[in-house]
């Protein structure tokens, strides 16, 4: 069995790939007082409560883009696996069937997704992530990944506005009926979910244009559906991609 690791900036994702299939995927939120023990005894209780067997993973791989809990993570992980998972870094980059772009500065997660693209696409990829951050990151037919753009996430946007301001709550992140709102929360229901079909529109047409109309779009994360009205403009979603991308770096190690 493979496990794949992905630390990110709202929860840490466990997956665990066997015969052509995700047998398990685990979330926990990233931030909470880790220690290595505390990872073994979670990772021993969740391995347990799963019933995945009695042979615990071969070959591991994590990638993070929180720096700050990675060493526990690790220790933990080798603690209870008994061997020391593969960490995503500028040097395995090298290895890639892509071209990393800034490998010192890239988050690793966005790499496993343009591996993903790559793969499965071989054309011009968007991949759309709606994580804590909204990122779109463009591999090019040949594998190269072009370039990248970062904005906060939707739910990183109400959090932000909730918390600068006195009088506006933290609202569901739900479509609004209406194109204005006509309380509070549906105005900043419009304000947020409409600005931000017209922000992924936009970033979409500028880069076809770019790429000549030749372009595929992905879309990932966990916000992935929430943008109802962008459905049609994305030619896959899918929650696992970054995961995907992960298992098939993890499986060109060994091979
Ligand atoms: N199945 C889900 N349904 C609804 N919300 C989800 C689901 N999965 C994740 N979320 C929420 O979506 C947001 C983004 O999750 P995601 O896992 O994509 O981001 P993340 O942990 O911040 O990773 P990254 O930092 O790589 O973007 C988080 O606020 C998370 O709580
Ligand atoms: C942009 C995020 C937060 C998305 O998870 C992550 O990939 C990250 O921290 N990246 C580092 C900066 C960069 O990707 O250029
Ligand atoms: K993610």
């Amino acid at each position: 069995m493979l496990l794949v690791v992905d630390i990110g900036n709202t929860d840490i994702v466990f997956g665990f790939y066997e015969n052509q299939t995700w047998k398990a995927v685990l979330r926990t939120p990233t931030h909470q007082p880790w220690s290595a023990n505390g990872v073994v005894n979670w990772m021993k209780k969740e391995w347990a409560f799963k019933d995945l067997g009695d042979t615990l993973p071969s070959l591991a791989l994590l990638s993070s883009v929180v720096p700050s809990i990675s060493p526990q993570i690790l220790k933990g992980l080798s603690i209870w696996l008994g061997f020391m998972p593969e960490v995503m870094n500028p040097a395995l980059y090298e290895s890639l069937a892509i071209q990393v772009i800034s490998p010192d500065e890239i988050g690793s997660d966005l790499v496993a997704n343009s591996v993903y693209a790559h793969e499965n696409y071989a054309t011009n990829v968007l991949i759309v992530d709606f994580g804590t951050a909204l990122t779109f990151t463009l591999v090019n037919k040949s594998g190269k990944m072009e370039g990248v753009s970062i904005a906060p996430g939707l739910k990183t946007a109400v959090k932000s506005l909730f918390s600068q301001t006195a009088q506006l709550p933290e609202v569901p992140l739900e479509m609004p009926e209406f194109n204005l709102g006509t309380d509070t929360v549906s105005a900043i229901q419009a304000g947020i979910l409409w600005g931000y079909v017209g922000m992924v529109k936009e970033m979409i047409s500028r880069v076809k244009e770019d790429k000549k109309g030749d372009l595929k779009v992905v879309a990932t994360g966990g916000l992935s559906s929430i943008l109802t009205p962008l459905a049609s403009y994305f030619d896959e979603v899918n929650k696992l991609i970054t995961l995907e991308g992960l298992r098939l770096i993890a499986e060109r190690l060994k091979a």
